[in-house]
C-alpha cells in the first residue's frame, strides 16, 4: 500500500484509488442486528452506526478499543485583519495546554478511552493573508497534508480529527463560500465570540476572500488558497484513514470545511465519516446539509479541538458494544415477533 506522496498530483491520484466499504460485511452485520433481543429498529441510529462501522472494519464482531484523536494546530495570516475575539498567540499557548493535559479535549479523550496526539504545524510561520494572495504555496499545502497522513496510527480503529487555530472560522467560512456559494453572510459566524462590529468586519473579510479565490480550482486548490495548515492536516488524516479503512468522526465547522475540500476533489471521499455533532457556529448546520451528514449530538459546543467528535466516540463505542455483546432471541430464549 502506498504510504505517502511527494506532491499534489500523487495525493490526487491516491484519493481516486481509495477502498470502499465491504457490502457483504454490512449485510452480515445487518442480519446479525436483526436477531438481537430488541424490537427491529428500536436502537435507532445505533443500529445504522454499527452496520456502517462493520462495513469499513470487516465482518468480525470486535468492539472499538483503540480510538485516536489528533489535534492539528496552525496560524493564519488573516488573523492580522482582526477577525477573532482572541489574539493569534493563543494558538501556541493552547498547544502547550493540550500537551500539559489542561484542555477540554484532554478530559474528553481520557473519559472516552482515546489516545490524543497534538500536531503543531509551523506555528511560527502563519499562512499568508488570503485576502491578498493564496494562503499557501503547493509545497506548504503538501507538507501539511502529509503531516496529517503520517499522524494516523495504523492500529487505530476509530479516528477523530480536531483543530486549534485562531482565525480559522474565517478560513472555514471562506472555503464554504468559495465551494458552495451563498455569500459571506451565509457562512460567517462569531467564532470565538466576536461582537457585532467584529462580525461585520469578518463578513467583509470573507467577502474579499471569496471574491479573490472562488472558481479557481477544485477542493484541494481552494484549500491551498483559503485554508490553513491545520485544515490541510485534517484533510490528509481523513484521507489516510480512508486508505486504512478507519472510520472517522467529523468535528465542528472547521473540520467539516476541511472535509468539504476533500469531497469536492474526490466524490465519495467522506463515505467513511460520520458527523459527531452540530456546532453552534452558525454556518455548521448548512455545511452539514451540504455534506448530507446528520450530526449525532447537539450540545451547543463551539470549542473545536475535536471536542464534539470526541464526545461522539462514546456513542459509536456503545453501538458496537450492543452489536457485539447483545444476546440473540434464540440465545436468550426470548420469543420474537
Ligand atoms: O468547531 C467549531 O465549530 C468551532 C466554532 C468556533 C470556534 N472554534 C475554535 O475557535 C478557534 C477559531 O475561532 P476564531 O474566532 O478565532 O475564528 C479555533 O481554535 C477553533 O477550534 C471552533
Ligand atoms: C481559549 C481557547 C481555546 C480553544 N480551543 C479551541 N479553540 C480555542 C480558542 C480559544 C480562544
Amino acid at each position: 500500500m502506498t504510504t505517502s506522496f511527494a506532491n499534489l498530483t500523487e495525493f490526487r491520484s491516491l484519493l481516486r484509488s481509495m477502498p470502499d466499504c465491504d457490502g457483504a460485511a454490512m449485510e452480515e452485520a445487518r442480519a446479525h442486528d436483526g436477531i438481537l433481543t430488541k424490537p427491529p429498529g428500536a436502537l435507532g441510529r445505533l443500529e445504522d452506526l454499527a452496520i456502517w462501522y462493520r462495513g469499513w472494519r470487516g465482518g468480525a464482531r470486535a468492539e472499538i478499543s483503540a480510538p485516536q484523536i489528533i489535534i492539528f494546530a496552525g496560524n493564519h495570516g488573516v488573523a492580522a485583519r482582526g477577525v477573532s475575539a482572541f489574539p493569534a498567540e493563543v494558538t501556541a499557548q493552547m498547544v502547550a495546554n493540550f500537551q500539559h493535559g489542561g484542555a477540554a479535549i484532554n478530559q474528553i479523550a481520557r473519559v472516552n478511552g482515546a489516545s490524543l496526539d497534538v500536531v503543531p504545524l509551523s506555528l511560527e510561520v502563519p499562512t499568508k493573508d488570503f485576502t491578498a494572495e493564496p494562503a499557501m504555496d503547493e509545497a506548504e499545502l503538501v507538507d501539511a497534508l502529509r503531516a496529517g497522513w503520517e499522524a494516523v496510527d495504523a492500529d487505530a480503529d476509530l479516528l477523530v480529527v480536531g483543530e486549534m487555530g485562531i482565525a480559522n472560522t474565517t478560513s472555514a467560512a471562506a472555503l464554504a463560500g468559495a465551494l458552495l456559494g451563498g455569500g459571506a453572510e451565509f457562512w460567517t459566524g462569531r467564532g470565538t465570540g466576536v461582537d457585532d462590529a467584529g462580525l461585520t468586519l469578518k463578513t467583509e473579510v470573507v467577502t474579499e476572500a471569496i471574491t479573490l479565490h472562488a472558481d479557481k480550482g477544485d477542493g484541494l486548490e481552494t484549500l491551498r488558497r483559503l485554508g490553513g495548515r491545520e485544515l490541510a492536516g485534517m484533510a490528509g488524516a481523513m484521507a489516510r484513514a480512508r486508505q486504512l479503512r478507519i472510520p472517522v468522526i467529523l468535528d465542528g465547522f472547521i473540520c467539516c470545511a476541511a472535509a468539504l475540500c476533500l469531497a469536492r476533489s474526490a466524490p465519495g471521499a467522506l463515505d467513511h465519516t460520520v458527523a459527531g455533532h452540530l456546532s453552534s457556529e452558525s454556518g455548521h448546520r448548512r455545511l452539514l446539509e451540504a455534506l448530507a451528514k446528520e450530526p449525532l449530538l447537539q450540545l451547543n459546543l463551539r470549542l473545536g479541538e475535536g471536542s464534539g467528535a470526541g464526545l461522539a466516540i462514546g456513542i459509536l463505542k456503545t453501538a458496537l458494544a450492543c452489536h457485539a455483546g447483545m444476546a440473540t432471541f434464540a440465545e436468550a430464549g426470548v420469543s420474537d415477533a
